[in-house]
């Protein structure tokens, strides 16, 4: 079920150096946000706080309140895996594990939360996660052949059907399309518009185009100087974003006057 995210505050630093700064919005449920801004700007860094991913980066940590409806994911006593349960992640880079089979990469992460998972569940799970990333009709017939044998779009979204096999409730997408040819570019953003009917979603793009196509609303971020930390702009529906932004410094991006 898809679940609101509630930022307020958010500082992410890297030891000493402060990635992002201060950091306020609302992401919605059942609905795609797009993260856009130049190289550096933290749109990663603060995409990784949002499921305590930058934890497991040595020396970073996030400062700031983030709840996920009404669990405060930096609460005393939440546990990161859980979170990580609840909010998946997607990489730029599709990252099956290269050893294991198409069906074992599906049931990985929902095998490791539920050990005594029987085989007809594993197998409905995996074909249910299948179909969802559009990927069944493609792969049905070597499920047991391993996942580094597929093309890149394949692994992608081998890779959210790895995702949401845990029944997440929010996608985090970081560049899902940078390493992906048009064509596959095009299954994964029909697959991000299907798939907002059940989740909520945040990808993370340079491509403006792509941010227009997908998204519902748009953040943009920038950073006043290279080593300063980046900042939230601006945010708003996207048409609104791509045609009137009310910053000029939105406009300037947008329209390609600098990053
Ligand atoms: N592991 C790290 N250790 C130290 N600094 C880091 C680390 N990862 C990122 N940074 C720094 O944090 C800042 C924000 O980086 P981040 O990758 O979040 O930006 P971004 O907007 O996603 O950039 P891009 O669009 O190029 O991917 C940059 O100054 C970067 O050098």
């Amino acid at each position: 079920m898809a679940k609101r995210i509630d930022v307020s505050g958010l500082h992410v630093y890297y030891g000493d150096f402060m990635a992002v700064e201060d950091v306020s919005m609302t992401i919605e449920p059942r609905s795609v946000t797009a993260f856009i801004g130049s190289s550096g700007c933290g749109k990663s860094t603060f995409l990784r706080a949002l499921n305590r991913m930058h934890e497991v980066t040595p020396g970073a940590r996030a400062d700031g309140k983030v709840l996920l409806d009404d669990l405060d994911i930096y609460g005393p006593d939440v546990d990161p895996v859980m979170v990580r349960g609840e909010i998946g992640m997607v990489f730029q880079k599709a990252n099956p594990f290269p050893t294991m089979s198409i069906y074992d990469n599906v049931i990985a992460g929902a095998k490791l939360n539920n050990s005594r998972m029987s085989k007809s569940e594993a197998d409905d799970l995996v074909e249910e996660s299948l179909r969802g990333a559009n990927l069944w009709e493609e792969v049905k017939d070597r499920l047991n052949k391993p996942g580094s044998g597929l093309s890149g779009g394949q692994q992608q979204r081998l890779c959210i059907a790895r995702a949401t096999a845990v029944k997440p409730s929010v996608l985090l997408m970081d560049e899902p399309c940078s390493a992906l040819d048009p064509i596959s570019t095009l299954a994964i953003e029909d697959l991000i518009h299907k798939m907002k009917e059940d989740y909520t979603i945040v990808i993370v793009t340079h491509n403006m185009q792509q941010a227009a196509r997908v998204s519902d609303r748009t953040a943009f971020f920038n950073l006043s100087a290279p080593g300063k930390p980046g900042k939230l702009i601006e945010m708003g529906e996207t048409n609104q974003m791509f045609t009137r932004p009310d910053k000029q410094e939105t406009e300037n991006y947008i329209t390609g006057r600098f990053g």
